[in-house]
């Protein structure tokens, strides 16, 4: 099985290129999409022990938790030690999970992936990108989102122009949809021929 490792900055289209993954009927594991989940349920307890305010009726707040690290970016180090565990335990069954399917090529949508040393991990890397003016517009665009905030989390990412040159792939998502989805065909013909002849499609 190969094992693609998608990841990009904040913005750069990570979700919506696994979308295009998942098109061509490769599994996705979205790593956001998990933490999000894990909110609902199994880190409500230990995200609760330390920081209280962010739950609300059994589920961590985002927004609350958001603004709680906006305001104490040093959290982030205590948050991610809770939840970053937890994300991984996930990722290891949704891969066992695969190899028992004997799938032949997966995607693991990391945001973190180079910050959290998830390379080793992984058989081929694929970065989205884009300017980082046309980066910065999606970002602001979103509700709740704000300058500050897009800077905190900025500044706790390795710069795109360091990803990009750790990449096997790199995904410009600036040129729109069908230029993207172009992109990942083209990545999963070439993959395709070195996962043997099961395809993917
Ligand atoms: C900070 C939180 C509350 C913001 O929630 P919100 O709904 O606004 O955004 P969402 O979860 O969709 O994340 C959006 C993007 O922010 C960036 N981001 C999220 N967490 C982090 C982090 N710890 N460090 C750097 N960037 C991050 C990523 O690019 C991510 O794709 C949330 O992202 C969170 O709980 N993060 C901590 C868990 C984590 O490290 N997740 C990253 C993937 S494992
Ligand atoms: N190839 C593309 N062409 C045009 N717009 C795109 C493309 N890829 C992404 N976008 C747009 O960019 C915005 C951000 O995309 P997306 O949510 O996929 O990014 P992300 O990297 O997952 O973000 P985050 O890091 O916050 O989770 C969305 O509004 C999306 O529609």
């Amino acid at each position: 099985m190969i094992v693609i490792g998608l990841t990009g900055s904040i913005g750069m289209g990570k979700s919506t290129t696994a979308g295009l993954f998942a098109d061509e009927g490769v599994p996705v594991n979205d790593a956001d999409k998990v933490v999000h989940e894990l909110y609902r349920h199994k880190a409500v307890k230990p995200i609760s022990e330390v920081f209280p305010d962010a739950v609300i009726d059994g589920i961590v707040d985002r927004q609350l938790l958001s603004r709680n690290l906006a305001k104490n970016p040093a959290n982030f180090k205590i948050l991610e030690s809770i939840v970053h565990p937890l994300v991984r335990a996930r990722e290891q069954a949704f891969l066992d999970l695969q190899r028992e399917l004997e799938t032949p090529i997966v995607v693991l949508d990391i945001p973190l992936l180079f910050e959290t040393g998830g390379e080793a991990r992984m058989d081929k890397i694929v970065v989205v990108s884009c300017a980082a003016e046309i980066q910065r517009q999606r970002v602001l665009s979103r509700p709740g989102m704000t300058p500050d905030k897009f800077e905190t989390i900025l500044s706790r990412q390795m710069p795109d122009a360091e990803k990009r040159a750790r990449a096997d792939y790199v995904i410009n998502t600036g040129h729109g949809i069908d230029s993207a989805r172009a992109q990942v065909k083209s990545i999963l013909d070439e993959l395709s021929k070195q996962a043997g002849p099961t395809n993917h499609a």
